[in-house]
């Protein structure tokens, strides 16, 4: 479980101080399929780099499975960010590698070392992912490989490189190495915005699929009412800042009483 407690971050400017996120309160149960919607500048990036752990908050704090983050070093914190993947709209891949080699990417530059050198404790050390706790091996990486081309259907593009595939193909390839290592949460910042609307919902119900099959919580930043209306079943909505609205998803749309509601709605129907 993912929680946000008061939190608030301020960037400094010369002597003006903006506060980007103020008193955020959240809970993402394992397994939620969450949602993070608002309008351009409303701090919905932001308070994912929070999650991410890489913005410390102001005020505040975060706890993943019950350990406070904002408490964790520099080092601690590069090791737990390893239970988290992530893919971005513009997908991120490499280009001079194929989509196997891609996809093997975070499994490869996994290393037992990198783990000998915290301090973090054992109980939280337990909690990480399976291929994070040594050096994998290379029959094990492409077991892994073979298992994610499955689930993401792009067995027969194994071979080929970015530039030959579309922009679904890529994304598919970007979420297949997000979750190589078995991360507990997946998170998508505007996956779908660069996508045409059957992509998207392909995308869409792919994601769902791997939420169901393999109980990852995904956490889905997006501008767009149809992508949170699709898949996720809770969502907050960001204002100027703040939370205006919260909650089971068909709820906080039906009670659509806030103008940010209401404008959000008007532009998935326009
Ligand atoms: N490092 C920073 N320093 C100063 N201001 C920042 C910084 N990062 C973000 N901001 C400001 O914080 C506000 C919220 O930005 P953020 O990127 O979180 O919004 P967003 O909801 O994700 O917007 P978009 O949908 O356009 O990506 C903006 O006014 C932005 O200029």
């Amino acid at each position: 479980m993912i929680r946000v407690k008061a939190l608030t971050k301020e960037f400094k400017n010369g002597k003006q101080t903006l506060t980007v996120l103020k008193n955020i309160n959240l809970e993402i149960e394992d397994g939620d399929v969450f949602g993070i919607i608002g309008m351009s500048g409303a701090g919905k990036s932001t308070l994912v780099r929070c999650i991410n752990l890489l913005e410390r908050p102001t005020k505040g704090i975060i706890e993943i499975d019950g350990v406070d983050i904002t408490r964790k070093s520099r080092k601690e914190l590069l090791l737990l960010r390893k239970n988290i993947g992530m893919i971005f709209q513009n997908f991120n891949l490499l280009m001079q590698k194929n989509v196997r080699k891609n996809i093997a990417f975070g499994l490869e530059i996994t290393r037992l070392k990198d783990f000998k050198v915290t301090s973090i404790p054992q109980k939280d050390f337990n909690r990480l992912s399976y291929f994070d706790k040594r050096k994998i091996k290379k029959e094990e990486i492409n077991r892994r490989v073979d298992e994610l081309l499955e689930l993401v259907d792009l067995k027969e593009k194994e071979n080929y490189y970015p530039a030959k595939l579309s922009g679904g193909q890529r994304q598919r390839v970007a979420i297949a190495r997000a979750l190589a290592t078995k991360p507990s949460v997946l998170l998508c910042d505007e996956a779908t915005s660069a996508l045409d609307s059957m992509t998207t919902d392909s995308i869409l119900r792919l994601l769902k699929k791997i939420n169901e099959e393999t109980k990852v919580t995904i956490i889905l930043i997006t501008h767009e009412m149809n992508v949170v209306q699709k898949i996720c079943n809770k969502v907050v909505v960001l204002d100027k800042a703040e939370i205006a609205a919260s909650g089971v998803t068909d709820e906080v749309f039906n009670n659509n009483s806030t103008e940010i509601v209401k404008r959000l709605l008007g532009g998935a129907e326009a």
